[in-house]
């Protein structure tokens, strides 16, 4: 599904995160490490966010050579997400279901499982955290990806979005859609089954089953 080679990610601070050759197979993969260790990096580099050496492939289609066509299948929810504050949330649906060429019934069908019918048409200002990272994580599931990547996306929700949450992955997961979480908390890590895990350490990464 996803192929990175001779990756090297820089930044000023001295910070490297170097991946000479990974390869993801379809499915849900793990990202773990301690604070500073580079998910958000790794993960900013592969949605065509942020700037890289090396070679980025999903499913054939290099991030490099076809910018367009790969960012239309890959999606990503932040960590800690930010939207123009003087938009809301119905405003971003409409500019990423029609740049994703969402289905018909795919916006309500999101709209109804993140449960943020009551405050879709308010401005992005007035939203709590959590208002905000239930925002962020319905506009990744927008479209047709192939790769979702959620950034800590149980982190502020609460409990009955979490569950939610975990059935919409499990049912994506079904359909070919493959998944990169992050996540510091424990208690959801048990419930995918998880085709690797990658370790972030001293800008390197290790692969394990
Ligand atoms: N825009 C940036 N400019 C310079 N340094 C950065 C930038 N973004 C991140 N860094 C540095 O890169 C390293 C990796 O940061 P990153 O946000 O990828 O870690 P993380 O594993 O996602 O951490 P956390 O678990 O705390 O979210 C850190 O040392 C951080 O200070």
């Amino acid at each position: 599904m996803l192929q990175i080679n001779n990756f090297i990610k820089r930044y000023s601070t001295g910070f490297r995160l170097e991946i000479n050759s990974l390869h993801l197979k379809e499915g849900i993969h793990l990202i773990k490490g301690e604070n500073g260790a580079g998910k958000s990096t790794l993960f900013k580099a592969i949605a065509g966010i942020h700037a890289f050496e090396g070679e980025i492939v999903l499913d054939n289609i290099s991030i490099k050579q076809h910018p367009v066509a790969y960012r239309k299948h890959v999606n990503y929810s932040e960590a800690e997400p930010q939207f123009p504050d003087f938009l809301s949330l119905d405003d971003l649906i409409l500019f990423v279901a029609r740049a994703k060429q969402s289905p018909d019934d795919q916006v309500q069908s999101l709209k109804e499982e993140f449960g943020v019918n009551n405050y879709s048409k308010n401005r992005i200002s007035s939203y709590s955290s959590g208002m905000l990272k239930k925002a962020s994580l319905l506009l990744a599931f927008l479209g047709s990806p192939k790769l979702i990547i959620l950034d800590e996306p149980f982190t502020t929700i609460d409990t009955e979005t979490q569950a939610n949450l975990i059935s919409l992955i499990k049912k994506e997961l079904l359909k070919g859609v493959s998944f990169l979480i992050s996540s510091h908390h424990l208690p959801e890590i048990p419930f995918f089954d998880y085709e690797s895990t990658l370790q972030l350490k001293n800008g390197n990464i290790i692969l394990s089953k």
